[in-house]
């Protein structure tokens, strides 16, 4: 691993309270899929093109993907995420432990709102009309999750909801909601989709799609782009590892939206992978909170400094260009 991420890692595992450490790092079940994220990686590698000349390539493909309650990993929370993101998507969770508002305010590049679409779609709505008003450029509906994963290591801590002084911020003084501390689920269809959709102009995207079939619905349900994604082995531990996931949903979607892709993404090869494999962008989730947990908003900022300089010398050395002729299996 590259030795700024590592030492980040290494330090925010030192500095967090270890129930919030097993909160961030665990997965769900035996932890299969946890580790087959990163593992994917490892068994690919890429054939560079040669002879391409001098490319020069500001492109930086990443975006941060949604991560429950900054706050328990520095007090400055999802306020020092925002300022670290620079002009990276940061799509900011539902589960803030700082309202909506305030992040797209400390925010200097685009703000995307997750959602749980809620049990009461009063509740859905008004979450809706906050990230609207806050000045969210997307929707992120995440759909991998009808009910919540089990994480034996939160069991065994008896790790449930927010500690006292903590609340996810987005939900408070919403008629229909009882307490602060914890996040609603529901099982939803296409059709709370359509609904959404209906409600809000802005573009609405779906994460946590792994099946092809599901990748043609959201197309044909209008919906802006997908997050091929199995929530950082944290649902479902049979699933296959993101990336290997990836190849068939940007087949079926042919082109037609645009498809990210996270869980284990750790290296600008990694991100290079990703898009020689069809994603448009790759999502970060836990490099962020060892950042955070690390350093705050200044640590935020090396990890994805790291990245981009990676992907960037990684992309130079395959001749400026990536796509799958250029992926072999090891
Ligand atoms: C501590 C933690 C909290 C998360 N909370 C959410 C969430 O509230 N909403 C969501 O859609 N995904 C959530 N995720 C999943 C991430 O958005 C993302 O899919 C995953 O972390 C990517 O994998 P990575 O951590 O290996 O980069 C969470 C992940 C972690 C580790
Ligand atoms: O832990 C998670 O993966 C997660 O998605 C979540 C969602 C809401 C509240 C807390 C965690």
């Amino acid at each position: 691993m590259n030795p700024v991420l590592a030492e980040l890692h290494d330090k925010a595992r030192a500095v967090l309270d270890p129930v919030h450490y097993d909160f961030f790092a665990g997965g769900v079940g035996d932890e299969v899929v946890l580790a087959e994220n990163e593992a994917a990686f490892r068994r690919l590698a890429l054939l560079p093109r040669v002879l391409r000349g001098k490319q020069n390539s500001a492109e930086f493909p990443v975006l941060i993907s949604p991560t429950a309650f900054h706050r328990l990993a520095h007090p400055d929370g999802e306020l020092a995420t925002a300022r670290a993101a620079g002009g990276t998507v940061l799509v900011s969770g539902m589960a803030s432990t700082v309202p909506i508002a305030d992040v797209v305010a400390a925010a200097t590049g685009p703000v995307w709102f997750q959602l749980y679409l809620q049990p009461d779609p009063r509740v859905t709505e008004a979450l809706v009309r906050r990230a609207e008003r806050a000045g969210c450029a997307a929707l992120v509906i995440t759909v991998d999750s009808p009910v919540f994963g089990r994480h034996r290591r939160d069991i065994a801590h008896g790790f449930h909801d927010l500690p006292a002084g903590l609340a996810a911020e987005n939900m408070r003084d919403l008629a229909g909601v009882t307490g602060l501390r914890k996040i609603e689920m529901a099982a939803c269809s296409w059709q709370d989709v359509d609904r959404l959709r209906e409600l809000t102009s802005l573009p609405v995207w779906l994460k946590g799609v792994l099946h092809r079939q599901d990748a043609v619905l959201a197309v044909e349900h209008g919906v802006a782009g997908i997050f091929v994604s199995n929530h950082g082995g944290r649902q479902l531990d049979v699933v296959p590892a993101a990336l290997d996931a990836l190849p068939a949903v940007v087949h079926a979607v042919g082109g037609r939206i645009p498809v990210v892709l996270d869980g284990g993404v750790r290296s600008g090869a990694d991100i290079a992978l990703a898009v020689a494999l069809g994603a448009s962008a790759a999502g970060i989730g836990r490099p962020v909170l060892w950042g955070l947990a690390a350093d705050g908003e200044a640590g935020v900022r090396r990890v994805l400094d790291v990245l981009r300089d990676e992907f960037q010398h990684v992309l130079a050395l395959c001749g400026g260009e990536l796509g799958p002729d250029m992926v072999v299996v090891r």
